[in-house]
């Protein structure tokens, strides 16, 4: 069996293939993942337009603005049928087409207009507010590359090039199951010597945001192995990856590892040496996923960024590992660390690099570090207790952040 996380993550990508592609409509596209690049077909904007509402002049050849004749008012939308000569104005609007011949355009405050002349208030340089030809994008930039995730700003774009549709990869399909017997539904009053589902909320909405479909979100609760194992099948049947989360230990024994071997999938990784979540556990049935995390809350979440998170990734075709950065740590760490660890922290850009502070609430139990967590501090095996303005290795778990 596998025992570094690297090996463990290569092993679970090599066997993940990224899933078809469908057209979805540019509405419904926000953060889907491209399946392929598109070139702009022509110049944005396509022709010379005015950047205000205003007037087109030609001076004439002495330079002379004072004096120009206005010769009318394009509307909007308007195409210009004769070209401006010497001496002329025409009355434009921002993003109206101008005429041949226009040299610039004076917005319409900075002229005086007496019986039809105008005479600009102010020194017009040539080229002055117009919107030239392909100042945004020429005819064959990339306005949206291969496995690229959609946002606002790139529907924008595409929108412009007339791209109402798109080919994204589709969602993988996500179930999660917590295995806790005491877990129950988070909004059920729990009683005592039970717990409230937090893992699989934050399983879900942690799945959401790389781009996944729920299909359910479950506890096994009171039910027998054999129940489980049922419960597992049809998950496994309805989702391209099974996130399961505790009955990973009791008594020495990896109830989930168990299941596994029963249900006849293939294990990839188990136990990789990493804290918080150092029982974990990776498996594959045909082509679907199981990916097994610790019932600690904090430790769940880890095991999502460093198992889950790149099966998504690589699902969508995307690079499944997580951007990683150096960043200097404003906080003191006062454990030894035995397994490489994983501390929940608060990564902040800075001009010169990144910063990065320790959030409180370290131990796996603990749900209050997950809060405003949004990078992991890597820190290696046997690492010493460590001074605050160490540089350290971080992974960044904000995917717009990079
Ligand atoms: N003697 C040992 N005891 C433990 C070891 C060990 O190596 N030797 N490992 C510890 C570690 S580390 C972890 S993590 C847990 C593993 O626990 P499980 O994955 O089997 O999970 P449970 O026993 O069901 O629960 C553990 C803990 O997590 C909380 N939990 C579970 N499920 C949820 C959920 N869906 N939502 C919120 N919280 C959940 C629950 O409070 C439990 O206290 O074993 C340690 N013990
Ligand atoms: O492995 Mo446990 O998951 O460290 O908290």
């Amino acid at each position: 069996m596998l025992n570094s996380l690297e090996d463990a993550q290569q092993e679970l990508i090599k066997n993940i293939e990224p899933l078809a592609a469908e057209p979805v409509s540019l509405l419904e596209a926000v953060g889907r993942i491209s399946s392929t690049e598109i070139l702009a077909d022509c110049n944005m904007p396509g022709e010379l337009r005015s950047a205000v509402d205003g007037y087109a002049v030609n001076p004439d050849l002495s330079g002379n603005y004072d004096q120009l004749l206005v010769i009318g008012q394009l509307k909007m939308g308007e195409v210009p049928n004769s070209p401006l000569v010497p001496g002329q104005a025409i009355g434009v609007l921002t993003g109206g087409l101008l005429p041949d011949g226009a040299v610039a355009v004076i917005p319409h405050e900075k002229v005086q207009i007496k019986d039809n002349y105008l005479k600009s208030l102010e020194f017009v340089k040539p080229g002055n507010n117009f919107k030239q030809p392909g100042e945004d994008f020429h005819k064959g930039d990339l306005i949206l590359g291969q496995a690229t995730r959609i946002t606002p700003g790139l529907v924008a774009l595409l929108a412009t090039f007339g791209h109402g549709q798109i080919q994204v990869y589709h969602r993988p399909r996500v179930s999660i199951l917590s295995l806790g017997s005491n877990v129950v539904p988070c909004s059920s009053q729990a009683a005592r010597g039970e717990i409230r589902d937090a893992n699989g909320p934050m399983l879900a909405s942690l799945v959401k945001l790389d781009g996944g479909l729920i299909s359910s979100v479950e506890l096994a609760g009171q039910k027998d192995m054999t129940q489980i194992k049922t419960q597992l099948l049809q998950m496994l049947e309805q989702s391209e990856l099974v996130i399961t989360t505790g009955g990973t230990y009791t008594d020495g024994i990896n109830e989930i590892h168990v299941l596994i071997d029963e249900i006849g999938a293939r294990p990839l990784f188990r136990e990789i040496p990493i804290q918080p979540g150092s029982h974990n556990g990776g498996a594959v049935l045909g082509s679907r996923l199981i990916i097994s995390l610790s019932g600690n809350p904090a430790a769940c979440a880890v095991g999502y960024h460093l198992f889950a998170a790149p099966a998504l990734r690589a699902l969508q075709g995307i690079e499944p590992l997580l951007p990683r950065v150096n960043a200097i740590c404003s906080s003191r760490y006062t454990k030894k660390t035995a397994s490489r660890r994983f501390v929940r922290a608060l990564a902040t850009p800075r001009e010169d690099g990144w910063a990065v502070s320790i959030l409180p609430g370290q131990k796996p139990s603990m749900i209050r570090s997950l809060v405003d967590c949004n990078a992991l501090i890597d820190l290696p095996p046997g690492h010493p207790p460590m001074e605050a303005g160490l540089e350290v290795s971080i992974l960044l778990l904000d995917r717009s952040a990079v």
